[in-house]
């Protein structure tokens, strides 16, 4: 067995306890499956994605790039289940979303998929414990909604947080704090699939270089999607891809044309 096999196997093995779905999924070595996947806003506008097909291995890490508009934001919308195909279907750890309600793939989402947004979003009058708990409770059946102190401060610890920052308000902490505490809320629940969008436009080279070694390290075995336009970044991930080449017939919709990073597109 390779290492990505043995890593895949060990990843659905240990989720497989704890959620019976996975069980199904474990002789399985695909995480992400998409076919024919069409998206457009309104019924008038053509697609903005526009997939024929599309899979990603259960452990691998796919650097994800394109210009501004071309769609980035909307497929990692598409993958969560937050917004749903026009056409085609998504297929997540092989469970179709189309196959699930609302309400099952809202629950399918938190307990399979982490997110860390650009602006971390967490809640800045919760604390952090608070705001890890959160995730824990949304992802829960019925029995434990809340993580026990000693898998938080494991977290944190991996993550270099001192265990004090728990009782702290998010909006207490520094930014690099507060990044680091939406990774750990992206992956208390041991998720499957970690999407990450953007989180170091706002970084200099030395902290971002630092992040992404946390970050890799902390991902391991999940499967992860990670969005940027700083093509600097694509030498810590598995596999590139661009939406150029992932949508092509939809290359028309670059607004602005370019791959410059956001941070200076704002300058
Ligand atoms: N809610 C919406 N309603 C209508 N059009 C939208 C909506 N959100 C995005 N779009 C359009 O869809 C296209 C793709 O937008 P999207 O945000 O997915 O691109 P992106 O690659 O993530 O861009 P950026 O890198 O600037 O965040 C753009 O033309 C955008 O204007």
């Amino acid at each position: 067995m390779n290492t990505t096999n043995k890593k895949n196997s060990t990843h659905s093995q240990r989720n497989a306890v704890s959620e019976g779905h996975n069980a199904v999924n474990k002789e399985r070595n695909t995480a992400i499956e998409v076919s024919n996947l069409q998206f457009s806003y309104t019924k008038e506008s053509p697609p903005i994605i526009d997939i024929k097909a599309w899979q990603v291995s259960q452990g691998e890490h796919v650097f994800l790039s394109g210009p501004s508009g071309s769609g980035k934001s909307t497929l990692l919308n598409l993958l969560c289940g937050t917004l749903t195909p026009t056409q085609g279907d998504i297929a997540l750890l092989a469970q179709p979303f189309s196959a699930l309600s609302n309400r099952q793939r809202d629950k399918f989402r938190a307990r399979n998929i982490g997110v860390v947004f650009q602006q971390f979003n967490l809640i800045p009058y919760l604390s952090v414990a608070q705001n890890i708990n959160a995730a824990v409770y949304f992802a829960s059946t019925n029995v434990s909604k809340t993580v026990s102190d000693a898998k938080l401060r494991h977290l944190l610890d991996k993550l270099q947080l001192p265990s004090h920052v728990l009782h702290a308000k998010a909006d207490a902490l520094s930014i690099g704090q507060q990044q680091r505490v939406a990774i750990a809320r992206a992956l208390i629940n041991d998720p499957q699939l970690l999407i990450v969008d953007e989180p170091t436009s706002a970084l200099d080279t030395d902290a971002r270089d630092s992040f992404m070694s946390l970050l890799k390290d902390v991902a391991g075995e999940s499967t992860m999607i990670f969005v940027s336009h700083d093509k600097a970044m694509e030498s810590y991930f598995d596999r590139h891809c661009s939406m150029s080449e992932l949508s092509p017939s939809t290359n028309h919709i670059k607004t602005r044309g370019d791959e410059a990073p956001k941070a200076q597109e704002r300058a």
